[in-house]
């Protein structure tokens, strides 16, 4: 008795399978579709420098990353988790929470006035890695995805910020001139390094939203400076010294939750705020752990450097001396895979 189905069967499979696609015609086995990374290098032969084969972007994502040196994922943090960091980013402001190693900065133009505690004071907060409930944000597994796309498996925290841009106090200030946020930072390669930066709330031209020069990540570091404002320019807002002005800008606008990814060397602002609302974005720049620290002395960053060990001796006395190298080993924090260099 033949099995139901036998040879005849199996014949017919055979032409109808030669038809649809020859080469999966007898005795091959069913190819496996082809994965994210195959279609990308099959529809952009061009080498990958600035991405990782991955099977989570799209050819035309990974593409995009590669050309323009960012990309906006739209959605990509939930509306409870943004209003659970902004009500910790409240409570820090009312010095209800204390965190240890934050660095709270305040506009220029209120920088001298009278202490209030109040959201109007802050107008960003740095290292929060101490914060549970704001490092929660770094640990996100759908941010992670794409952070693993272009730094690898190993994964750390390196930097951190909720930046509350103020409305404008007529003079400016709230403006962040156009950068290179590998400026600040003493390690490489740049290609490994990454930020996650999150609207959260709607940010449009109005209230002072991400500017940036597409493709500017494949020059060079440049020279930073602080820019001639005459209302003045917060402390460490250095800007790029000299830039291609003809290079079109894009404005980012981003509805809450949107997240934008970018290389440490795309030139970046953000303009000024022109609504009574304070601005709020998150943010993390993720390094692979297999990174390796860089002297900056005799370089472009070397008074960055400086500038920093100055802060740090008016605030906790004249005998510290800051390694620079040991002060991101202490903040770094690992999120995924292996701590390795970093
Ligand atoms: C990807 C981007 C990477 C980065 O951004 S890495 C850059 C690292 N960033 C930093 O190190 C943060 C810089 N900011 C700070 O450290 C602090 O905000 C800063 C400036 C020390 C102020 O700390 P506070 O604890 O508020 O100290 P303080 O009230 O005693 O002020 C000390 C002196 O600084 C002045 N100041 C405070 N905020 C300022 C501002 N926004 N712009 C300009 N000057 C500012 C303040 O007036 C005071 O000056 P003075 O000593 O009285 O002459
Ligand atoms: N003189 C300057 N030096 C360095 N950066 C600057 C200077 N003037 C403006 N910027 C920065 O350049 C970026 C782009 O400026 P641009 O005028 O295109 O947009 P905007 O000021 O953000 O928004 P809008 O044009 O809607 O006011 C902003 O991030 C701003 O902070
Ligand atoms: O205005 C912003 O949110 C961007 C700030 C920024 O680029 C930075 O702090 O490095
Ligand atoms: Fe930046
Ligand atoms: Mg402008």
């Amino acid at each position: 008795m033949e099995e139901s189905g036998g040879r005849g069967a199996s014949l017919r499979l055979e032409v109808l399978l030669r038809h649809l696609s020859p080469s999966r015609a007898a005795g091959a086995t069913l190819a496996p579709s082809p994965t994210s990374a195959q279609l990308a290098k099959e529809k952009y032969p061009t080498q990958f420098c600035y991405t990782l084969d991955n099977n989570l972007l799209s050819p035309e994502q990974r593409h995009f990353y590669e050309e323009n040196g960012y990309l906006v994922i739209r959605n990509l943090v939930s509306s409870e988790d943004i209003e659970c960091f902004r009500n910790e980013f409240m409570k820090i402001c009312k010095n209800e929470v204390k965190v240890p190693g934050l660095v709270i900065m305040r506009d220029i133009s209120i920088a001298k006035s009278e202490f209030v505690a109040d959201q109007k004071a802050v107008t960003k907060i740095q290292d929060f890695m101490g914060d549970e409930e704001l490092f929660r944000y770094c640990t996100l597994p759908q941010i992670l995805k794409y952070v693993e796309c272009i730094v690898g498996p190993n994964i750390m925290a390196m930097h951190t910020m909720l930046i509350n841009k103020p409305p404008d106090p007529g003079k400016k200030s709230s403006r962040h001139p156009l950068h290179q946020d590998l400026h600040f930072f003493p390690f490489r390669p740049a290609d490994r390094i990454v930020c996650a930066w999150t609207a959260m709330e709607r940010i449009d031209r109005r209230n002072g939203c991400l500017v940036v020069l597409p493709g500017s990540h494949k020059g060079p570091l440049k020279q930073h400076d602080y820019p001639e404002w005459e209302g003045g320019v917060n402390k460490i807002y250095h800007g790029v010294r000299d830039y291609d002005k003809n290079t079109p800008r894009v404005h980012l606008v981003m509805e809450k939750g949107d997240t934008v990814f970018f290389h440490p060397l795309l030139i970046h602002g953000s303009g000024m705020n022109r609504t009574e609302g304070f601005r709020k974005a998150i943010s993390c720049h993720y390094a692979s752990s297999d990174c390796y620290y860089i002297d900056v002395k005799g370089t472009s960053q070397e008074k960055v450097e400086e500038e920093i060990q100055e802060l740090a001796r008016k605030k906790y006395g004249a005998e510290i001396i800051v390694i620079l190298k040991d002060a991101w080993m202490v903040r770094g924090r690992l999120v995924k895979g292996k701590r390795i260099n970093m």
